[in-house]
This record gives structure tokens, C-alpha cells and sequence, in this order.
């Protein structure tokens, strides 16, 4: 399936006939693989036959995310390719209705079910930033500041070690700070979720393993976890989290007792995902088109993606 972006990011979705499987929701054009075709014959074939238009520039149709589903009549593995580049104005050329729609209004459409986790993968960033644990106010407003600084729009904020009062103080001025815009993502319990003002929560592994039940976000709100094997993925699955950190992939300096899982298993994990995926330990920016060609969304990272030198603040844990 080709998610198809014009110059201004917004995503081409058709409506699909009342008649066929999933009929009168909408879609990401595409297709069945036929025998012998490459995914990437396939989503040239589909768009061409569908819309009208050719894939122009291989290079440009970059994996964003499979998903197996399960539906009760049938299991379909969705390979999505986002598509930046093609020729010709896309037609409904089965007569289905098409629209453009920026990225923040896909929530608005009915898709099939198993289509979520993509939709959950377009609004997320390649990259992840986690802070190095600060311990008074004025570094978390220092790490805010760097964060908004390098335009990343999504981030955790990590400290366990941090005085907890102060902790909450510092994220609720983190977010105050920051806008709407960006979305910061607290690492914490519940109950420390429900007295901050940030809208996404993380779970490490051993909350995740012990909630029965989804915690209540806000509206808008991000469930993520950290997981390191399948078992801690299937709590996730449970769980109904939007997005998962595997690690540590790679040998990192922040938990230097772990083992490195490495690239390979990094690729079965994301095999086994029915959500987006971030590598993370030991990973940084140019780790990015790697981690993608192992189906993850991309990487998360303390060291690689803070300010140390600049600011002081310590690695922690
Ligand atoms: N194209 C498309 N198919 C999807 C999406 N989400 C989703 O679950 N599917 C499922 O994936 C399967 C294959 O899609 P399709 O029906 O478009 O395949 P196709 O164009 O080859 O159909 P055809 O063989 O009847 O021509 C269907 O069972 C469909 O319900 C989506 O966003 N786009
Ligand atoms: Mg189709």
C-alpha cells in the first residue's frame, strides 16, 4: 500500500467500494501482490491501475511500517511504502471518491482496523529523543530548550532519579513552555501521569508487565512502552500501547549491564509488531535508514540526541 504525499505533506486516501472487503471505509491505495512481484512492483502496478499515476524516483518510496492483521474472515500483511514522487494527477480511476488530508486529520476517517498502527506511524517522528535525567528545573528548562531548538516535535522526558516534586514541576513548565506544537511524552506512573499536563505517557518494561488495564490519557494521548523480548511486545499488543522502544540493539553507555540484542533481532521484533517500533541503545541519527530497513519507525536515544557538552547535565539513569 503506497501512502502518497504531495508537496505540502498531506495524504491521498480513497474510499473503497460498499461491495469489497472493509467496503465504504477509507483507504491507502494499493493492493494484493501478485506471484512473482516485488512489493515494489506491486505499489507501481496498484497506482497505476487505481489512480493513474506513476511512481517516479525508487528511491522515494521508503518502508514506513507492516502490520499483520487479523480480521475475522481473513489475515492480510499490509506492507506500507510512503511515496513522495510520482507523475501524473491521481483519478479515482475505479470511480472511488479520493481526498487529500493532512496528516493531524486522518483521525477524522473510518479505515479498516488494521490500518491504525499506520496511521499511529505517520504522526510519529523517525527520530525520538529521551533526556538525560536531570535533577533540578533549571536543566529540564536547558533540555526543553535544545529540544525546541533542534525542531524535534516528540520526546521523552526520563528521570527517575530527580526529586519527584521537583520532576513534576519541571514538566509541567516543559510543556507550558513548548506549545502545542510538540508533543512531550512523560516517563512515569500513572499516578504522576495524572498530575502533569503532558499528554503522552511511557512505561518501562516492569510497569507494563504489571498494568491489567490501559491507563485513561487525555484526549490526544500517547500510550508507549519499552520492551525487550516478544513477551514484553505481546503485553504491549495487550495493552493497546501506540508505539514500542526495543533495546538495547546496540552496546550504550546508560545501561551498561544490558545485553546488546543487535540488528537482527531488532528485525524480528518489528516482524512480530503490530506498532510502530523504535531501535534504541547505542543508536543515533545515522542509524536511522538502517533501523528503517528493519521495518522500525526509526531511533530513540538519550546521548546521541542531547545537549551534554553544552549544558552539563549528566548521562544518569
Ligand atoms: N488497499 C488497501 N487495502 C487494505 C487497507 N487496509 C486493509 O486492511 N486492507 C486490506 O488489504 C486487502 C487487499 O486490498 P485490496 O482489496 O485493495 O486488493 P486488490 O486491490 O488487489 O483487490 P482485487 O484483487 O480485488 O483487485 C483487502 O482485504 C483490504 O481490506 C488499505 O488501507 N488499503
Ligand atoms: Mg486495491
Amino acid at each position: 500500500m503506497g501512502v502518497i504525499k504531495d508537496a505540502s505533506d498531506n495524504i491521498l486516501i480513497a474510499k473503497r467500494p460498499e461491495h469489497v472487503h472493509m467496503g465504504g471505509r477509507w483507504e491507502f491505495p494499493g493492493g494484493k501482490v501478485e506471484r512473482n512481484e516485488s512489493v515494489a512492483a506491486a505499489l507501481a502496478r496498484e497506482l497505476h491501475e487505481e489512480l493513474g499515476i506513476d511512481i517516479t524516483g525508487d528511491s522515494r518510496i521508503t518502508p514506513l511500517i507492516t502490520i499483520r492483521h487479523q480480521y475475522a474472515d481473513k489475515t492480510v500483511l499490509l506492507d506500507v511504502r510512503i511515496v513522495e514522487q510520482f507523475g501524473g494527477e491521481p483519478t479515482g480511476k475505479e470511480g472511488q471518491p479520493l481526498r487529500w488530508v493532512p496528516v493531524a486529520s486522518l483521525q477524522d476517517y473510518t479505515f479498516p482496523d488494521a490500518n491504525y498502527p499506520i496511521i499511529s506511524a505517520l504522526q510519529l517522528p523517525r527520530i525520538l529523543p529521551i533526556s538525560p535525567a536531570f535533577l533540578s528545573l533549571a536543566d529540564c528548562d536547558a533540555l526543553s530548550e535544545f529540544y525546541v531548538q533542534q525542531r524535534y516535535t516528540l520526546w521523552h522526558m526520563r528521570s527517575p532519579n530527580c526529586e519527584r516534586e521537583v520532576f513534576i514541576k519541571a514538566i509541567n513548565r516543559a510543556v507550558e513552555s513548548v506549545g502545542v506544537e510538540v508533543g512531550i511524552t512523560v516517563n512515569a506512573s500513572v499516578a504522576e501521569y495524572e498530575r502533569v499536563n503532558a499528554l503522552h505517557l511511557h512505561l518501562n518494561s516492569a510497569q507494563l508487565l504489571s498494568l491489567k488495564a490501559r491507563p485513561q490519557l487525555r484526549s490526544g494521548g500517547l500510550l508507549s512502552a519499552s520492551c525487550h523480548n516478544l513477551e514484553e511486545l505481546n503485553a504491549a499488543h495487550k495493552l493497546g500501547v501506540e508505539y514500542v522502544l526495543f533495546s538495547p540493539v546496540n552496546a550504550t553507555a546508560s545501561h551498561p549491564s544490558a545485553n546488546a540484542a543487535g540488528w537482527s533481532a531488532l528485525q524480528a521484533f518489528c516482524a512480530a509488531a503490530r506498532v510502530p517500533v523504535y531501535a534504541l541503545g547505542g543508536v543515533g541519527e545515522c542509524d536511522v535508514g538502517k533501523a528503517i530497513a528493519c521495518g522500525a519507525q526509526g531511533v530513540a536515544g538519550i546521548s546521541a540526541f542531547s545537549p551534554l557538552a553544552n549544558i552539563g547535565i549528566g548521562q544518569g539513569v
